[in-house]
């Protein structure tokens, strides 16, 4: 009888482990089937989603806002009335990004170089953003470095590199508008971008997973310590969203995007709109009461990596029966 039970569990569990396997390879086949399907129910909207003119007679910076995600921030930001401002190290960037968009807008996009790295060319950058809007009621520190690496490769100024644009970047640029409006008595929304990973940690990305961590600290802190100020701050962690910067330093080979389409429950990357139109709620009046949050926006991934039993997706309706009959079976323990 027990070598029955026996057999039959073997059997089972080769059953199951085989349909996984032949699952598994069929998401990770070049049809990316589950992205095709479930996708679907997911649709992402790209349009504006506030009532046009929610930042009339608003400015906002934007750290990193020349490209990618920082990109769509502006944008969005932009098409609903706000004067912009981005920074980063490529004024050539910078300037036909801010051309594009004011160009589409009709609002004034400036362009100034910032390396976040160095207090001083911060200071400057701000002393800059004084002269051309006055200080900013919005900050989004969204500027970053990172690429994977094994931690056993990395040299000091790898590591120094990262932690010092997302972790001193951030604060430096933080502290320093902070400072300012402070001392001008004027209130302002506070906006980090960090990542899923800022909380759970990971490898490969150990110097932005660390540095991240510490500005989502550093967020966390500040929403309790300049309140009385009119500073919000909150934070925003992102799952894979598709740019240029991003996937090529952190999936150069594009192997990685399948495993992760298959991972994230709603079938999908996300999209630099749907990023954008968060970024403008919580940077909105209609946030006004939203300080010290951190919100997860990532189509579920987090959740789904995280659970130790999400694998039994792949458990079939047939198998379900046989597995319930087998627990139902079980008397005592
Ligand atoms: C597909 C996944 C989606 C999910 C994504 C989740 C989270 C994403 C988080 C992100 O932050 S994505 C944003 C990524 N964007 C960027 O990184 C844009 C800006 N990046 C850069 O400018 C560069 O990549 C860099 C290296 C961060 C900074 O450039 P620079 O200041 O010019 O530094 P260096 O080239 O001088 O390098 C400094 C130091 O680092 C070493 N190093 C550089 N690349 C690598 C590497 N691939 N592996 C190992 N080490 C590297 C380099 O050798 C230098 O060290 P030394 O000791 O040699 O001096
Ligand atoms: N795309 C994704 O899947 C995800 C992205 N994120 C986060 O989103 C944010 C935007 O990333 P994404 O748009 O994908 O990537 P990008 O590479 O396009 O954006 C990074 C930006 O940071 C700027 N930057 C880098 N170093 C410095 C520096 N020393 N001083 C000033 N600016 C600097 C770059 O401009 P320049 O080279 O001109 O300096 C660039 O515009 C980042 O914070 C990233 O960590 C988080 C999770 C997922």
């Amino acid at each position: 009888m027990a070598a029955r039970v026996v057999g039959r569990t073997g059997r089972l569990a080769a059953v199951v482990r085989s349909s996984a396997v032949r699952l598994q390879s069929r998401l990770h086949g070049s049809t990316g089937l589950r992205s095709g399907s479930q996708a679907n129910f997911f649709p992402p909207l790209e349009d504006a989603m506030l009532p046009s003119g929610s930042f009339n007679n608003r400015m906002a910076l934007i750290t990193g806002g020349g490209t990618g995600l920082g990109r769509a921030m502006t944008a969005t930001l932009s098409q609903l009335g706000a004067q912009c401002i981005i920074a980063s190290r490529k004024l050539d960037v910078l300037q036909r990004t801010a051309e594009e968009i004011s160009s589409q807008t009709g609002n004034k996009v400036h362009a100034v170089q910032c390396d976040v790295r160095d207090p001083q060319a911060v200071s400057q950058c701000v002393d800059q953003i004084e002269a051309l809007t006055g200080l900013p009621d919005v900050i989004i520190n969204n500027a970053a470095g990172n690429f994977v690496c094994p931690s056993e490769r990395l040299s000091p100024n790898a590591w120094k590199t990262i932690t010092d644009i997302v972790l001193n970047g951030t604060a430096f640029v933080t502290l320093e508008l902070g400072k300012r409006l402070i001392q001008n008595q004027k209130g302002a929304s506070f906006l980090a971008i960090t990542t899923i990973y800022a909380e759970s940690g990971s490898g490969f990305v150990v110097p932005s997973a660390s540095a991240k961590a510490g500005v989502e600290a550093l967020y966390k802190s500040l929403a309790a310590e300049w309140g009385r100020y009119g500073h919000r701050f909150n934070i925003i962690q992102p799952g894979p969203i598709r740019t240029k910067g991003a996937f090529s330093r952190l999936d150069p080979t594009g192997a990685f995007e399948k495993a992760m389409i298959d991972r994230i429950p709603t079938g999908r990357l996300g999209t630099p709109a749907e990023i954008a139109n968060l970024a403008a709620y919580v940077s909105s009046n209609y946030a006004s009461w939203m300080s010290g949050a951190v919100i997860r926006f990532d189509g579920g991934e987090y959740v789904s990596l995280a659970g130790e039993f999400n694998e039994l997706r792949s458990v079939t309706p047939d198998q379900w029966k046989l597995l319930e009959a087998m627990i139902r079976k079980t008397k005592g323990s």
